[in-house]
């Protein structure tokens, strides 16, 4: 994962931060850097439109004294609104830098661009009301918005909303990603998110934004069964195990077999249906050493003999992906029973009832789900999260909100299955799987269906190779 992909906590920053400043450079050097950075976004954005600076007590605020003199430096027509004193040996100096007047917040007139610098990763609680209302009126006032780090009002690592908290314009994180940057609903409070490099080193991170990935093509050799076959345990709803089967298949598995319980071919060609009337017929079907991997969950049902079909999959040995039904099932009969390395794919309420009320932030959540299953989890919704019980853990950024729609679990969950088939790593196949499914949804744009995103991968996938 490329490293300028980092996401650290408020107190990994400080850590990160505290490394460098042994490393001789000064903190001051350092906010030195970020204002330098922030202000540079705001040139090339807004030019010499005029700006007004809202400058909190600590180093956020300090951040905020550099860019207004930097940008004063350029011609660009500054002040600066200040909650009162700056409070941090850094801050001070960047004031002293400054060295112009400084107004209320309860005086300033509104400004066409406005920098909040008000709070980042030290915000202890959330803004009072009437600071949080002119940080509102300032910004819908203004033309061009741009928060440093993060808005203020937003909780780093947990990406809550301690306050009420405008839409901003532009988010400059510094340094790295905060959890924050990629959690909702903070993750929505910004129309675009960049990070600038401080010179802060954050390849020891374990969470990182999800990238999008490196894919090859068949091999010269390859053929289906050396490309990974995959089978599909479905049940009573062939419909969703159809279209996990296609995605799986689209994905790169050299075969697909959709194990269904009517003896009833629907759906492509491609996709090879094989009847499985009971639970010793799936497991008959799965006896099998070429396959690579094995989804069970998307159509499964959970009545009649559901669970023992689930358990037949369970139990075959092979790398397993559970969706769906089969997550359903399995909270019912306890977590212990989820063979260790399997791909789980819940969604908040499925995760619900899988784990119960965790503690924690949605990242603290899914690296304990994943630690106490010894599984790989999706954590799904607009911010999903994909936790492995080693501590990694990746965040995908806000994808279509057109994604809430039946049936594009189930393509995920094939996607995952296939790139599993073909990677043989579920971390991998789970970051590869989401990547796809997002740039899938963003090809086919708005009110699309379960079904597009598959007319969408060949051109998804075309694109990483
Ligand atoms: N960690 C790093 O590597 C760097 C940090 N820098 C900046 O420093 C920021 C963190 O600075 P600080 O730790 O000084 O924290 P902040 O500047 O975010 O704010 C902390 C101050 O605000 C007060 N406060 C917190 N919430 C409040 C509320 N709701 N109402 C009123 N007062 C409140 C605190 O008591 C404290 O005095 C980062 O977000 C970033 O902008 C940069 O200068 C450069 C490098
Ligand atoms: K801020």
């Amino acid at each position: 994962m490329m490293r300028d992909d980092a996401i650290l906590t408020a107190a990994q920053m400080q850590d990160a931060e505290q490394a460098v400043i042994a490393g001789a450079v000064p903190e001051y050097a350092l906010m030195e850097r970020a204002g330098a950075a922030a202000a540079e976004i705001v040139w090339r954005s807004g030019g010499k439109r005029d700006l007004l600076v809202l400058c909190g007590p600590g180093n956020n605020g300090g951040d905020g004294f550099v860019m207004a003199r930097l940008l004063r430096e350029r011609g660009v027509p500054v002040r600066v609104a200040s909650l009162g004193d700056s409070r941090t040996d850094s801050s001070l100096k960047a004031r002293a830098g400054w060295g112009a007047p400084v107004e209320t917040l309860a005086d300033a007139a509104p400004a066409t661009q406005i920098v909040d610098a008000l709070f980042g990763t030290g915000l202890t609680r959330g803004l009072d009301a009437e600071l949080a209302g002119r940080l509102r009126q300032f910004t819908e006032r203004a033309s061009f918005t741009y928060a440093v780090d993060l808005p203020s009002g937003v909780q780093t690592d947990t990406g809550e909303l301690l306050s009420d908290v405008p839409t901003m314009g532009v988010c400059i994180a510094l340094g790295a990603f905060k959890p924050g940057h990629m959690l909702q609903p903070a993750a929505g409070r910004w129309q675009r998110l960049v990070c600038v490099d401080i010179g802060i080193d954050a390849s020891g991170a374990k969470m990182h934004r999800l990238s999008a990935p490196q894919l090859h093509p068949p091999g010269p050799f390859a053929h289906k069964y050396s490309r990974g076959l995959v089978a599909i345990v479905g049940g009573e709803m062939a419909g969703a195990g159809l279209l996990a089967s296609q995605a799986a298949a689209r994905a790169g598995a050299g075969m697909v077999r959709h194990i269904v319980q009517e003896a009833i071919h629907q759906g492509p060609g491609a996709i090879i249906a094989q009847h499985a009337a009971d639970a010793a017929d799936v497991a008959a079907s799965l006896k099998d050493s070429r396959i690579r991997a094995v989804l069970v969950g998307p159509g499964l049902g959970r009545e009649g003999g559901a669970s023992d079909r689930l358990k037949a999959a369970m139990g075959a040995g092979h790398p397993l992906v559970l969706d769906a039904d089969a997550l359903s099932l399995l909270a019912g009969e306890g977590v212990d029973a989820i063979p260790p390395g399997a791909v789980l794919t819940p969604h908040e309420g499925e995760f619900a009832r899988l784990f119960g009320d965790l503690p924690g932030s949605k990242i603290d959540r899914a690296l304990a789900a994943a630690k106490r299953t010894r599984s790989i989890l999706i954590y799904k919704g607009s911010d999903s999260i994909i936790a492995a019980p080693d501590g990694r853990a990746v965040l995908s950024p806000a994808s279509s909100s057109w994604l809430s729609t039946a049936g594009t679990g189930d393509v995920l969950a094939g996607l995952v299955a296939g790139r599993l088939a073909v990677t043989g790593d579920g971390f991998q196949a789970a970051c590869e799987a989401l990547w796809l499914h997002g740039e899938a949804a963003r090809r086919a744009g708005a009110a699309f269906i379960a079904d597009d995103l598959l007319a969408e991968l060949p051109a998804a996938i075309a694109s990483r190779l």
